[in-house]
């Protein structure tokens, strides 16, 4: 049985306008997001900004309600679940933030921060606390020293281990990593990526990691789910996904990564090719001789990504 199932999941944001401040529109954040997370795979959601990847994890998480769809948690539906019955889920799934300086609270010290999941689920002495979050600080790589000082006191890559930290005290099944190493510097980023493989081995650990970095996805990620305008567009493994992508937009993405090696280059540069004449019959199909679009056909994804 799949880890985690996401079934049909639509999230609309309300516009709201006017004097009253009614519904006036939706955003259609997410619109028919369907896949399946193995247990201690690394599934990587991939796709350009706006295409809806932080939504589909906030709402996996609790965080952001789902318009319609399902999300099983070990088959049982957790979307739509009230709060308090969601809570019992909510320990197996935790979060890792993309931003280590706004997701850690500046005023309290790494103990508080690191045993808020522990106080919010279980109730332990304080001795047994402290026990738990100093095996956790020192497994992310930190000092004990560390439980007493304050997030400011930390380096991007620290902070960022810190809040690894936190999310595993609870013993997860499941992380939602978005964008985890994006605001670090690039010399950190592979540190910290490569600590949540170890991680992962060592707490049997499954990752839905959110990105829209390809060389992060691809260091990373087992299998491969590319998102285009709220949906999936493309989804395979790493291996099958990067050397054969299908969809017109799984090629631009992935055409357009810089490569160092001079044989994936190669491989690319006919991509890019094979891409362009894609292109070009698309366009011609939607245009007519002057560049005007065509007044029957509908405009579908796959145009829009060859226009745009
Ligand atoms: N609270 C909100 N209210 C209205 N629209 C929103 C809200 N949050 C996000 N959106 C819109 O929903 C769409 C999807 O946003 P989302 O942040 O999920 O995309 P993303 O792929 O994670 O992008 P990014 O990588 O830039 O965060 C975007 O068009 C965004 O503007």
């Amino acid at each position: 049985m799949a880890l985690l199932k996401i079934n049909g999941l639509k999230i609309h944001y309300p516009l709201r306008g006017g004097l009253f401040r009614r519904v006036v529109d939706h955003v259609k954040a997410v619109d028919g997001l369907s896949l399946e997370l193995q247990r201690g795979e690394t599934y990587g959601l991939v796709g350009e900004s706006g295409c809806g990847k932080t939504t589909a994890g906030r709402t996996v998480i609790g965080l952001i309600p789902a318009t319609s769809g399902d999300i099983l948690f070990e088959g049982t539906r957790i979307s739509g679940l009230p709060r308090r019955e969601f809570a019992r889920y909510r320990r197996d799934i935790q979060m890792i933030f993309q931003d280590p300086y706004s997701s850690l609270n500046p005023r309290k010290r790494v103990l508080d921060i690191v045993a808020e999941p522990i106080r919010n689920f279980e109730r332990l002495s304080p001795q047994e606390e402290r026990r738990k979050v100093q095996f956790f600080v020192e497994r992310v790589g930190l000092p004990a020293e560390s439980l007493l000082k304050y997030p400011h006191e930390f380096s991007g890559g620290q902070r960022q281990r810190i809040g690894i930290a936190r999310a595993l005290t609870l013993n997860p099944k499941l992380i939602i990593a978005d964008e985890p190493v994006s605001s670090l510097d690039v010399s950190v980023q592979a540190q910290v990526l490569n600590f949540m493989k170890d991680i992962q081995r060592e707490f049997q650990l499954t990752f839905l990691l959110i990105s829209h970095d390809l060389g992060i996805i691809r260091h990373m990620c087992d299998r491969i789910g590319i998102m285009y305008r709220g949906r999936l567009v493309e989804e395979g493994t790493r291996e099958d996904v990067f050397a054969n992508p299908q969809h017109i937009y799984a090629k631009r993405l992935i055409s357009a990564i810089p490569n160092p090696d001079p044989r994936q280059r190669q491989e690319q540069q006919r991509l890019r090719l094979e891409l362009e004449q894609e292109y070009e019959k698309l366009k011609t199909s939607y245009f007519d001789h002057e560049g005007r679009a065509h007044p029957l056909k509908r405009i579908t994804d796959t145009h829009s990504a060859a226009i745009l």
